[in-house]
């Protein structure tokens, strides 16, 4: 038995100190993009991202429509592999049917179907356009577009037929399916359209651009996109049924694989880690996990793993520590890894990325895991309460909130967990619970970016090894966390509206 000297820290017991802000620390110099796979010291990573945040590979959480809206913004998300192989490789080839600028119709409606039917569709979906084809599917002919605006109950019945009020493809203005983003944008401005639906050469709908879309193009510049401009996805997988899943995953188009597992330090991890190499060489970048110390990053990087995620039992719907006595406050981690990860680094040329997973209760924790090593986030809470992320929401009590469930946990039935078998899992490990409901990610995300960015200035750097290596940081006193709870009633504007 051995005891380590230090007390194992969270990432709220560090501050930030400020540094000098000179003039070109300004939020439109500050970079944030980041390494997600190894690479040679010096070199750029084969894959970079400009948001360094992923989504957690949890079945409440990553479903390709957040898959689509967070590569919009910047990150990755990673689908997950609690599912059978073809549902998932399904998935990820949906999110990669995705071009940036290109967006698949989400809802289909047959000539028969009337006006009520679109308001009902439309109604808490993010999309406000619906594609009519003669058998209701996306597989089926195109007919005509119609939206929410297209017509008015005062003036139009529920019970009228959408034949009555779509756009029907006679009067579109359309484009081939091999068109450019660019040509797309020059067809829109020019007729003046506010949608280019985008035909196959069999009629059917392939894709639309919209011209609400072109601004927020413009606004992200930053997409996570691959060589051929569709969206990056990653996808987990796990150690037991790698040899069939890492090869369907591939196929559909995955940038990146991850196993996904509570615990990385382990032979399951390495055997997996060799079979990907054998079969695929360097061109299929595998993550492995999770680990809290620097013996276990190393076990995982000599293995090949193309990044190491960090942290046992600190996410929010995290039990581990409780049920298993297994974990490391996350802040201790990260400074263990990282340390292990800059020697690998100068001993081999080689940098291997550390994620640094669950556990992020506010957006600065976020600043302070860069700043102690972590090259990219991953989060669950936080995604799992927007509405592209595929959980319920509910309301209880008056309030709005979204379904979230560890993987672990008796909803999740990872029975494979433990081979515990048989219909019931033995023991949870996580949490099956509900989250707040926080609106969009697409306009959330921005938020997050920003207050990341205003830390950078802060911190006198305009790229995030700069800020790692310049960052200077505090412990927190008990009597300092104390302090930041002191009670002020925040104001309520139905009851008090300042004047
Ligand atoms: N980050 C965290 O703190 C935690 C995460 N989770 C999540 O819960 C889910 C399940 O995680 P785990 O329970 O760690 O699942 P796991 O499948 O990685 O491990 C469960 C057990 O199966 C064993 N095992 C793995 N591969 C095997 C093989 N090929 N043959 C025989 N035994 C094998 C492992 O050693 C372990 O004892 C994941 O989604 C994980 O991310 C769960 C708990 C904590
Ligand atoms: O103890 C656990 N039981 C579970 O059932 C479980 N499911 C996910 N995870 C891990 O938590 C991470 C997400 O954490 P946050 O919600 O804090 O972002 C995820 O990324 C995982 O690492 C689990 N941990
Ligand atoms: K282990």
């Amino acid at each position: 038995m051995k005891i380590l000297p230090e007390v194992s820290r969270t990432l709220s017991e560090y501050l930030l100190l400020p540094n000098l802000t000179t003039e070109d620390c300004t939020p439109a110099n500050v970079d944030l993009t980041t390494p997600v796979v190894r690479h040679r010291v010096g070199e750029p990573s084969p894959i970079r991202i400009a948001t360094p945040l992923v989504s957690a590979i949890m079945e409440a959480v990553s479903s390709p429509r957040l898959a689509v809206a967070l590569a919009r913004t910047g990150g990755m998300a990673f689908i997950h592999q609690n599912q059978d192989i073809a549902s998932q490789a399904a998935d990820v080839a949906a999110v990669k049917g995705h071009k940036a600028g290109f967006r698949r119709a989400e809802l289909h409606v047959a000539p028969t179907a009337t006006l009520g039917d679109i308001t009902a569709l439309t109604r808490g979906c993010a999309q406000d356009f619906v594609a009519v084809t003669d058998d209701g599917t996306a597989e089926g002919r195109f007919l005509g577009l119609i939206t929410v605006d297209d017509f008015h109950p005062d003036r139009h019945a529920p019970t009228d037929p959408v034949t009555t009020r779509m756009r029907a493809v006679e009067d579109l203005v359309t484009a081939p399916a091999a068109v450019s983003l660019s040509d797309a944008n020059e067809t829109i401005w020019h007729h003046r359209l506010d949608v280019l639906p985008v035909l196959t050469p069999h009629a059917r709908l392939a894709s639309v651009v919209l011209r609400a879309d072109y601004e927020s193009h413009t606004r992200f510049r930053h997409e996570s996109v691959d060589a051929d401009k569709r969206f990056r996805v990653g996808a987990g997988i796990n150690t037991r049924d790698h040899t069939d899943r890492v090869p369907a995953l591939v196929d559909a188009g995955a940038d990146v694989l991850c196993i996904d597992s509570s615990d990385g330090y382990s032979v399951y991890q390495a055997k997996t880690l060799e079979f990907v190499r054998d079969k695929y060489g360097a061109d299929v970048h595998v993550g492995a996990g999770n680990v809290v110390d620097a013996r276990a990053f190393r076990y995982l990087a000599d293995a090949g793993a193309a990044w190491v995620k960090v942290g046992i039992g600190g996410g929010s719907i995290c039990t581990t520590r409780e049920t298993k006595g297994i974990g490391r406050g996350q802040a201790s981690a990260l400074i263990d890894v990282a340390r292990a990860r800059d020697a690998y680094a100068q001993e081999t040329g080689v940098y291997v990325p550390l994620c640094c997973d669950g556990g992020l209760l506010t957006d600065y924790h976020m600043a302070i895991a860069l700043a102690l090593g972590a090259d990219f986030i991953m989060l669950g809470r936080y995604f799992a309460r927007f509405d592209e992320s595929p959980n319920r929401r509910v309301r209880i009590g008056g309030r709005l909130l979204k379904e979230y469930w560890g993987e672990g946990s008796a909803r999740a039935r990872n029975i494979a967990r433990y081979e515990q078998g048989g219909d019931d899992i033995a023991f949870e490990e996580g949490v099956d619970g509900y989250v707040p409901y926080a609106g969009s990610l697409q306009q959330t995300v921005p938020i997050t970016v920003a207050k990341l960015k205003a830390t950078l200035i802060s911190c006198g750097s305009t790229s995030l090894p700069a800020f790692r290596d310049s960052a200077i940081l505090v412990p927190v006193s008990e009597q300092s966390h104390r302090q930041t709870g002191a009670e002020v009633m925040v104001r309520d504007h139905s009851q008090d509206a300042g004047e």
